[in-house]
């Protein structure tokens, strides 16, 4: 069977639990939180498609804040999702980690972001074996890898007297699988829905040269060039993923999306725009972000894309220009790393009168092969390629390691190529990370294949820490509004339990100003000062009721207080009654009131001083 070592992962519907504390990003940052102007620039496909371009100074977009999930205000919440069984297919196995997550609160004051941090989320690896090609078959490779189930992989090293190796991972497709079970099993699907949540994502294939890191990707060669359909039955990761993206996004009519794409290739260690290359081929920079603290592509071009076609048209663009080169085990070898990036804004309504945006975003990266230049008879451009590329590689390497070595996490070397400084976010940063690696099946291959099988299962112990980027006023009002919410049902509750009768509005209206209701999605068109003041009406609402709330606890307090006097009073009371009771039995003339706790027919519940009772009940006997 194809698929026999599936493991499964779904999104989980786990929220996040949510903690009221109390904001303490200054007011100040909201004025640095607004997003700067892009230059608004037109670009062509050679296919003849006009592209609406957006021409961004930068991948990032400065004044984005960091949010980690929430529950009950249309945020996203992620569980582990990987690794879960599903019972439709032939055989699987659960061997991923799995547990639930729960995320924290904890806001950082610095600059203008806000940062809620969350449990880790380890890298997810998938394996995919590519079937014998027609040299292999024709020389009569033999085939050395086993498939027991349960995420493993045996691989026989034909040396004798040495065991086989096993591995396991997350997922393992075989040979057989079809490029459309690559899409349902691989998560790449949750690492969609996270993108348009605000997570950023990576799905990268990893492996030796022509292993079929590009058919998983993006099909076999020419298919994306040649203008198929997007529905073609071959076509790899990448336009399935642009597909089920749309109809994510179809599903979600209460949401704005805005969706940006981008396409570069890091070729000789430098980075071309794949959909602005230039006739001279000029490299961009990469450069650090201090305000996301991140590396970005400066001036990288960004299309606006509206339509499925659209997308499909920055792939197929990308496709063209990037560089690939024919050697002995690749006709079509791709002699760069490339990375496409969709961006995903999405505005959404947060509660009646607040609307937030969340940025989201997919890279797809598929990077070159490594490769053992003897084998592919590489010399002259291809060598240097081949070693430029087997360098970078060998630099992602270190930075997998040392990350993957929980323990003596060292120094990682991210400064040392430009695909790790690129990939440096996926892997260790913020985001969310599939790994598709792919080998061949063949003896020829053996080396390759168990150092490609070592990298995964290194990498498949990363853990990163996932969190929603979205705009530092929207994180700062939200938050705000939550705890005014948070405090006003505390604050309610604590009223009700008082029999406090006051009045929350008249009460709350009279010691402040109360922030004026504005139409959802009228958030954005507001002046910076507007933004400011709203912002300080919420503080202002936030510390009244917090003022409110310390005042009604300090009652509850007292309350509390008066209650405990009042029932040791009692209890002094009631021994006494039990007091004059027993002087009662004792005596042969006074007849003994039943004790109090005794006390059960309806007449017995009228309780009368024993001592007034006493004398009334001589008075009639000697009368
Ligand atoms: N699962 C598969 N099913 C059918 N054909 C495949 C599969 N995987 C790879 N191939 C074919 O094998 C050849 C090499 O694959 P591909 O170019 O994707 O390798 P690669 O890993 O990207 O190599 P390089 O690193 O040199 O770019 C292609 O012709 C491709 O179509």
């Amino acid at each position: 069977m194809a698929l026999k070592n599936l493991q499964l992962f779904q999104p989980r519907t786990d929220m996040y639990q949510r903690q009221a504390t109390p904001m303490r990003a200054p007011p100040t940052a909201l004025s640095r939180s607004i997003s700067k102007s892009a230059e608004t620039l037109v670009a062509t496909t050679r296919a003849g498609k006009e592209i609406r371009a957006r021409k961004a100074r930068s991948t990032e977009q400065p004044g984005v804040g960091l949010i980690k999930g929430s529950g009950s205000l249309g945020l996203p919440s992620i569980g582990k999702g990987w690794g879960r069984d599903d019972d439709s297919m032939h055989s699987r196995s659960r061997n991923g980690s799995g547990s639930s997550r729960a995320g924290s609160l904890d806001r950082s004051t610095r600059g203008s972001t806000t940062t809620l941090n969350s449990d880790e989320d380890n890298i997810n690896v998938v394996v995919r074996i590519r079937p014998l090609n027609e040299k292999e078959r024709s020389c009569g490779d033999r085939e050395i890898l086993e498939f027991p189930g349960k995420g493993q992989i045996v691989c026989d090293t034909g040396t004798p007297g040495q065991k086989p190796k096993v591995f396991s991972y997350n997922v393992v497709f075989e040979s057989l699988a079809t490029q459309e079970d690559v899409l349902e099993y691989s998560g790449v699907k949750r690492l969609l829905e996270m993108a348009i949540e605000g997570f950023s994502c990576t799905a990268f294939c990893y492996g030796q040269t022509g292993s079929g890191k590009t058919h998983t990707l993006t099909g076999p060669p020419g298919l994306v060039e040649s203008g198929a359909s997007p529905y073609a039955p071959d076509h790899g990761l990448v336009v399935r993923s642009f597909v089920y993206l749309f109809q994510l996004i179809k599903e979600r009519p209460e949401c704005h999306f805005i969706l940006k794409a981008s396409f570069l290739e890091i070729y000789n260690e430098k980075v071309i725009d794949l959909l602005n290359p230039g006739t001279a081929r000029k490299p961009l920079q990469v450069r650090w972000s201090k305000e996301s603290r991140s590396f970005y592509v400066e001036n990288l071009f960004m299309v606006d894309c509206e339509e499925l076609d659209d997308l499909f048209a920055v792939l197929e663009e990308g496709m063209r220009n990037r560089s690939v080169g024919s050697h002995a085990m690749n006709t079509n070898s791709s002699r760069s790393h490339t990375v496409l990036c969709v961006r995903v804004r999405r505005d959404l309504r947060a509660s009646a009168d607040i609307s937030c945006s969340t940025h989201g975003k997919i890279n797809f990266v598929d990077l070159a092969g490594s490769e053992m230049t003897k084998k592919t008879q590489s010399s002259g451009k291809t060598l240097e390629e081949a070693n430029n590329i087997n360098r970078s590689l060998m630099v992602l390497g270190y930075c997998i390691a040392q990350l993957s070595d929980g323990k003596k996490r060292g120094h990682i070397p991210y400064r040392d190529s430009k695909l790790t400084k690129l990939l440096a976010d996926s892997l260790a940063g913020n985001g969310v990370t599939l790994m598709i690696a792919c080998i061949a099946p063949t003896r020829s291959n053996v080396s390759e294949t168990i150092n490609t099988l070592r990298y995964a299962a290194r990498a498949k112990k990363i853990k990163s820490k996932p969190i929603v980027k979205m705009d530092a006023r929207d994180a700062l009002i939200m938050s705000l509004k939550r705890e005014v919410e948070a405090l006003q049902a505390e604050n309610q509750h604590l009223r009700t339990a008082l029999h406090v009768q006051t009045d929350y509005n008249i009460d709350y209206n009279q010691r402040s100003r109360t922030p004026t209701r504005i139409e959802p999605n009228k958030l954005y068109q507001l002046p910076q000062t507007e933004l400011f003041e709203l912002v300080q009406l919420h503080m202002e609402e936030n510390s009244a009721l917090r003022n409110e709330n310390t005042e009604l606890f300090s009652v509850r307090d007292q309350l509390l207080k008066d209650q405990e006097l009042l029932s040791r009073e009692n209890e002094r009371l009631l021994k006494k009654l039990e007091d004059v009771n027993s002087v009662c039995i004792r005596s042969p003339i006074i007849p003994a009131r039943p004790a109090y706790s005794d006390v059960s027919s309806s007449e017995a519940n009228i309780w009368t001083n024993p001592a007034t009772s006493t004398a009334s009940s001589l008075a009639s006997r000697y009368s």
